[in-house]
């Protein structure tokens, strides 16, 4: 079997063709076709409203395309979802968590839905509380967490089944510098033992420093694809962002008042 665009012959770990949403009258995703290589680091970039979230809903199965299809190893998502759904894990976009449930629980939760063996759920969820630095014997329930801890718990979540594909929406947002070079740390291993990571980020260095391929979205379309080091050439990230998707610049007359 051949696939065009792509120079491997392994399956994508993510194939999204012709994928469109649209809100009333504003279209967020217009028509967007992406394919990440299985073992790759991916980054999602573009500006607050570009469309990355709602792609990154669509791709998982959590909001229905108005068109198109995404398909995860091969599985369709809106046709074949058991197949699709067991092979990823996700971390969505603002964290909606059983939120009156300790850690432990919210996991066992999720592992059990799984259909794990509660034995394994028991030894994965202590190992990822201890790792992740939530605590193991914490009875703090999800509610009271902070903002990075719920982000800490939401990646736990989504790792604990061993996915072989993991989508993370701004996994790094709310987290500490420790944490943050933690769940680094984490990904980068995953991602070393095989898996593949797709995820939203604003932050350029972490982006530089993880992902082998990126994609920069803007008004609901990817303008920039590809491997990190062709997107980027010779400038940095950021500069190749600006130019991508525009950006006023300051001519010192605003806010005059302020
Ligand atoms: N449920 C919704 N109802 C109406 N409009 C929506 C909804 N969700 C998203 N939008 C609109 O779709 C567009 C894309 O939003 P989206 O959240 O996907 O962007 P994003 O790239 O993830 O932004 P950010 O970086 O700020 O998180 C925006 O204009 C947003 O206002």
């Amino acid at each position: 079997m051949s696939v065009p665009h792509q120079r491997s012959h392994a399956e994508p770990a993510l194939a999204l063709h012709g994928l469109v949403k649209r809100f009333d009258t504003k279209v967020a995703v217009a028509g967007i076709d992406l394919e990440v290589p299985a073992g790759s680091f991916f980054g999602l970039l573009g500006p607050n409203g570009a469309g990355k979230t709602t792609t990154l809903s669509m791709a998982v199965g959590l909001l229905r395309p108005d068109a198109g299809q995404a398909r995860i190893l091969g599985a369709d998502v809106w046709t074949d979802p058991v197949a699709a759904k067991a092979r990823i894990g996700v971390l969505p976009d603002g964290v909606r968590l059983f939120d009156r449930l300790t850690g432990t629980e919210l996991l066992a939760y999720h592992g059990l839905l799984r259909g794990m063996d509660a034995g394994e759920v028991d030894r994965r969820s202590n190992e990822l509380m201890d790792v992740l630095e939530l605590g193991t014997g914490n009875r703090t329930l999800v509610v009271d967490y902070s903002a990075g801890m719920k982000k800490k718990i939401g990646l736990a979540c989504a790792l604990l089944h061993a996915p072989r594909l993991l989508v993370l929406d701004e996994p790094f947002e709310a987290v500490d510098p420790v944490s943050a070079a933690l769940i680094r740390d984490i990904l980068h291993r995953y991602v070393t033992g095989g898996g593949t990571v797709v995820f939203s980020s604003h932050v350029m260095a972490v982006v530089e420093r993880l992902c082998s391929h990126v994609a920069i979205m803007a008004d609901g379309a990817i303008r920039v694809r590809g491997i990190l080091a062709e997107v980027r050439g010779e400038r940095s990230l950021e500069d190749v962002f600006v130019e991508v998707v525009g950006g006023r610049t300051a001519t010192g007359s605003e806010l005059a008042w302020l």
